[in-house]
């Protein structure tokens, strides 16, 4: 099936959340809450466009006999990999690509996981079994969930391993009949607490004890799990003073397992280190990740450069060459991101799952490059704004008994003072604000820490043919 915006929020409000800000436990409808509200309503347009537009945005499901999103379609055509960039990006154009987590995009991870589920496989354990049923039910009920896959940042030197009794990194402390006792926290759950369900993945670092080597989904309103999270950056809901805040804000939260029970059921990996290794890439969970993440990357990159040639139009900068040698930047940006998502998709193959998977290497190289170029492309927007990026005048001020002043003084070539202050407002928000700020900081670690990302991508491509080259010229 596939839920309204309506029915969304209210399946979150009805969850009751523990979820944590300012000190004090969310007690009333999280939708209502000034740091939750816009982002809930921009997550519920997305819903309420697939179901306007059903044959975009839903596909018939064998397994589950129904219409569901199209993020849990099992692609085994290059025509359902591009349908399914065509869907990612109509919906990333919905928040010009600013929603890194809109549910489409764990929910295809949940895809990748539940199609190759016998890689879970072990010998009287329902894991296999119960990481297909979690995909099943997600596509039943149009589910989102937030994720995790990091541990608390204490040290992390390489010979670091946490043995003090007070226990940081969530970890298995006890094993009952019903499940398994998690206790410890994990970051960084972006959208923590307005999500149906957590999925919680394996971290890394402390594999050396199999109390850390697990994998499930459980609610978000499981008995004993918080969501703790940073100060909200909406400082109001002017769409006028803060175009994308109001509307796009996220949310990032620590998540606290005090004690939780996580029933077998929702188990899909415990103790097996060599699943834990390689369950990312047998499953094709980052490759299919990358596919949707690099279509709302190309997204935010157009956005990017309609906002830069509208700040140049407006202030009449555009005859300058280190201008349009800038706006080059950005459209070389986008040309490529756009050609690495392409050649994933040309150059896609059947694996053993009947899954069409896209070529990870130029969705590989897409991930190593945009965290490098984003920081400049916003780089590029500032140099280009000036002061304007920081004249700022709200909305109450235009409508003040001064605002003829403002008029006057804040004009541009070809704009009155108020659209003026609305694109440069835009820019503010994306590139200075406490929310774009954050979204600088998103994009560099979108996929991990980038300097990882670049050893795995020497690590992973092959270079055989090239030596060769070299030692047939030489020989
Ligand atoms: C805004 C935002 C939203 C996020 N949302 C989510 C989310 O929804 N779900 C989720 O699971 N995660 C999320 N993350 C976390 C993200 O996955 C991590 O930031 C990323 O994996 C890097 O881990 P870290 O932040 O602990 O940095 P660290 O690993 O602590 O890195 C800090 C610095 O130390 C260096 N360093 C550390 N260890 C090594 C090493 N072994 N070798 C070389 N250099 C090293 C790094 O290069 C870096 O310079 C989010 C992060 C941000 C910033």
């Amino acid at each position: 099936m596939t839920v309204t915006g309506k029915e969304y929020i209210s399946r979150i409000d009805n969850l009751h959340n523990e979820v944590w800000i300012d000190g004090k436990r969310i007690e009333g409808k999280i939708s209502e809450h000034p740091a939750f509200r816009g982002v809930l309503k921009s997550k519920a347009a997305l819903y309420d466009l697939s179901n306007s537009n059903k044959d975009t945005f839903t596909f018939s499901s064998p397994v589950v006999n129904s219409e569901v999103n199209f993020a849990f379609q099992q692609p085994k055509t290059k025509e359902d990999l591009e349908n399914r960039f065509v869907a990612t990006k109509k919906w990333a154009q919905t928040n010009l690509g600013l929603l890194g987590r809109s549910p489409d995009y764990v929910n295809t991870g949940i895809m990748a996981l539940g199609v190759a589920n016998s890689i879970f496989h072990e010998d009287k354990k329902n894991y296999e079994t119960n990481i297909f049923n979690i995909y099943k039910m997600a596509m039943e009920n149009d589910l989102s969930f937030t994720h995790t896959f990091i541990n608390p940042q204490v040290n992390r030197s390489i010979g670091y391993y946490e043995d003090s009794d007070k226990i940081i990194a969530a970890k298995v402390i006890r094993e009952t009949s019903d499940g398994i006792i998690v206790k410890g926290a994990r970051l960084l759950a972006t959208q923590g607490g307005i999500t149906d369900e957590v999925l919680v993945l394996p971290s890394g670092g402390n594999f050396i004890e199999d109390a850390y080597v697990y994998a499930f989904s459980i609610p978000s309103n499981t008995p004993g799990l918080k969501f703790i999270c940073r100060e909200s950056f909406v400082n109001g809901e002017s769409h006028f003073d803060y175009p994308l805040t109001s509307k796009f804000e996220e949310m990032d939260s620590i998540v606290v397992f005090d004690d939780v029970l996580v029933p077998w059921e929702r188990v899909f990996l415990y103790k097996n280190l060599d699943i834990a290794c390689n369950m990312f890439s047998e499953t094709k969970f980052n490759t299919m990740l990358l596919y949707q993440a690099i279509a709302r990357m190309i997204v935010k990159t157009e956005f990017i450069l309609g906002l830069a040639e509208t700040i140049v139009h407006s202030i009449n900068i555009i005859e300058y060459q280190h201008v349009k040698d800038k706006l080059s930047e950005i459209i070389s940006t986008l040309e490529i991101m756009k050609s690495l998502h392409l050649s994933s998709r040309v150059h896609s193959t059947l694996d053993h799952f009947n899954t069409m998977v896209p070529d990870y290497k130029p969705l590989n190289v897409a991930i190593y490059y945009y965290p490098r170029i984003y920081p400049r492309l916003i780089e590029i927007i500032q140099l280009l704004g000036g002061s304007g990026m920081i004249l700022l005048p709200s909305k109450e001020q235009f409508q003040s008994t001064i605002s003829s002043y403002l008029d006057n003084y804040l004009q541009a070539t070809n704009v009155n003072a108020t659209d003026r202050v609305k694109i440069f407002r835009l820019a503010w928000d994306l590139c200075m604000s406490s929310f774009g700020t954050r979204q600088t900081q998103f994009e560099r670690f979108f996929f991990g820490d980038p300097v990882r990302i670049g050893m795995g991508l020497y690590n992973s491509y092959p270079k055989e043919s090239y030596v060769k080259m070299i030692n047939d010229f030489l020989s």
